[in-house]
């Protein structure tokens, strides 16, 4: 898997025409930002934003976060200007609004491998995280997810992706389930991670707690917000439980006591213990050690020589 280890479950949109909002970047408790060129700038402030955003990615040199700029499309007056003039600043990587189709990340990608050469930094720099935001965008999700090895992440975008669709977006969000399910496969089939779409009723807690819940249950790595009291609701959904690192750690030990006893399979507390529920277990661990919630080493053979 391109890119495992970074931790992306919160990915908090900073519209790029508001200082206010960009000088407390660095305070907030968000693995990522995207800061916003796209929806979040009306048409009249394109072009200050542009420069606002390149000044405040270029000064922001102790980073505690990633910073992925949000462009506006390319197919948009304004997309490659904001290219031209962000990608300097050096941010992390681009999140591309409305990618539709494969082509259109590739001529990002083209368009990145050219800006490396002029900036003189290492090709691959830049990454992408295309936003899934339309029926099309559905249908080619797997294409657009192993058109680049820039791409890191698949986004999905409900706003855009229900507008496409002429239907409303609703709270319990089953209108989106197979679109949700399809960015999933495209992204675990092209390993790479998968980030839910914004939750935009900010003032409601419980069913925003409740949509990161599914969302996480259905496999996705991380969320997109707007607002910065989301952050910690998604942190504390993300984060494993006391019970289930214990319960993995109690597979490890008897998938070891299985293999001693010459069997690949085991009965834990009434319950089998196979290969998958080792793979299982092992995610688990590495997700507590890689939140510092569990310090230990994990040897691969435990892993992978159930098979
Ligand atoms: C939602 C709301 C208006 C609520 O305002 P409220 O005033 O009720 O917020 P309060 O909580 O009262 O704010 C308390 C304090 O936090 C500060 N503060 C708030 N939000 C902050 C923030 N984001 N960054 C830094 N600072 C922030 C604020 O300035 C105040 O600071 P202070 O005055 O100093 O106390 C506000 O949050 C906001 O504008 N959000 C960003 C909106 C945005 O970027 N939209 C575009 C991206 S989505 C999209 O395009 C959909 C998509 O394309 C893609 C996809 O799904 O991925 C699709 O198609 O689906
Ligand atoms: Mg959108």
């Amino acid at each position: 898997m391109k890119d495992e280890l970074s931790l992306r479950r919160s990915l908090l949109y900073v519209p790029g025409n508001m200082p206010s909002m960009l000088q407390n970047v660095p305070l907030f408790l968000c693995d990522a930002v995207f800061v916003d060129l796209e929806d979040a700038v009306p048409l009249n402030e394109k072009d200050a934003a542009r420069i606002l955003v390149s000044r405040f990615v270029a000064s922001y040199v102790d980073r505690n976060k990633e910073v992925f700029v949000r462009i506006n499309a390319l197919d948009t007056p304004w997309g490659h200007d904001d290219l031209r003039q962000v990608l300097p600043s050096r941010p992390d990587g681009i999140r591309l609004p409305k990618a539709d189709t494969p082509e259109i990340v590739e001529r990002l990608d083209t368009l990145l491998t050219e800006m490396e050469e002029e900036l003189g930094v290492a090709i691959g720099t830049f990454k992408v995280i295309p936003s899934i935001e339309s029926a099309l965008g559905v249908i080619n999700a797997i294409k657009i997810a192993r058109c680049s090895s820039r791409v890191i992440a698949l986004a999905f975008g409900a706003e855009d992706y229900t507008a496409s669709m002429e239907i409303e977006r609703t709270k319990g969000g089953e209108e989106l389930f197979h679109a949700r399910a399809r960015v999933l496969w495209a992204a675990k089939a092209a390993g790479i991670q998968a980030i839910d779409t914004i939750f935009a009723d900010v003032g409601d807690m419980d069913s925003f707690r409740h949509e990161v819940q599914l969302i996480k249950n259905l496999g996705f790595t991380g969320k997109s917000l707007v607002n910065p009291r989301q952050i910690a609701v998604v942190h504390e959904v993300f984060a494993p439980k006391q019970g289930e690192i214990d319960y993995a750690l109690q597979v490890i030990e008897a998938i070891i006591r299985a293999r001693e006893m010459g069997t690949g399979v085991i009965s834990l507390d009434g319950k089998m213990v196979d290969a998958p529920v080792v793979k299982r277990a092992a995610r688990m661990i590495k997700t507590a050690v890689s939140q510092g919630l569990l310090e230990y080493e994990l040897d691969d053979e435990v892993i992978y020589g159930a098979h």
